[in-house]
């Protein structure tokens, strides 16, 4: 399984990751509002890390977002909010980069909504529905992935723990498209602090399930 660490902030720890964990994939939020907002006062050194590093952002102009794909030298870009199918298309076609579209669920999905997004994204991102967007800690009824009608691989997001293992081996036998876990507020120590003890354990269970 690949493990996505997110809202990732301080130099420090950043490295630390790396040396300890070294996930599929790094994030970074740029959304202000977030108390995990990693674009104001950003250690420059970030851009350096060769971790891959994937700028997350909210209903984001596109020239922002390829600006902040420049500045920090990203490798991947999580659209996080409402971004239509053509500005998706845009991001895809002018970076070249990995491309995360989130959707997130509140009771049921609407799986056509998803079908013209499909050319222009690597893996979907279903998170669960919060009005902050993000980083809520909650996590949405996974029986709502049971249908999930397409070959295109997603990750699993939302309050996702170590408690939660077993549920995610369950769940992956079922669904060969699920690729991985995104991890965020469950393994912090303060917003935007990972625990990397913590992160490292979960990536050894994740080891086990294939
Ligand atoms: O983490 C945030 O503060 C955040 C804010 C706004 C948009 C996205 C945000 N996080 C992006 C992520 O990919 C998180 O990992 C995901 O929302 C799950 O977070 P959590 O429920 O804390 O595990």
């Amino acid at each position: 399984m690949k493990l996505k660490v997110c809202g990732m902030k301080y130099l420090r720890n950043i490295r630390d990751l790396e040396a300890q964990v070294r996930p599929d994939w790094m994030g970074l939020i740029f959304y202000p509002p977030s108390p995990r907002f990693a674009g104001e006062n950003a250690d420059p050194e970030i851009s350096k890390v060769s971790m891959k590093k994937v700028g997350v952002f909210v209903n984001e102009p596109s020239a922002s977002i390829l600006q902040k794909v420049e500045a920090f030298g990203l490798s991947g870009v999580q659209l996080h909010g409402d971004e239509t199918v053509g500005q998706v298309q845009e991001i895809k076609e002018k970076s070249g980069l990995e491309v995360f579209k989130v959707f997130k669920v509140k009771d049921e999905m609407l799986w056509s909504e998803l079908e013209s997004y499909l050319p222009w994204v690597d893996y979907f991102l279903f998170d669960t529905y919060t009005k902050d967007h993000g980083g809520s800690g909650k996590t949405f009824d996974w029986g709502v992935l049971r249908d999930y009608p397409f070959e295109k691989p997603f990750l699993l997001s939302g309050g996702v723990d170590m408690d939660q293992v077993h549920a995610i081996s369950e769940l992956k036998k079922n669904l060969h498209q699920f690729a991985g876990l995104d991890i965020n507020s469950k393994f912090e120590i303060e917003p935007g602090l990972k625990d990397i003890a913590k992160v490292k354990g979960f990536k050894e269970e994740l080891k086990n399930i294939r």
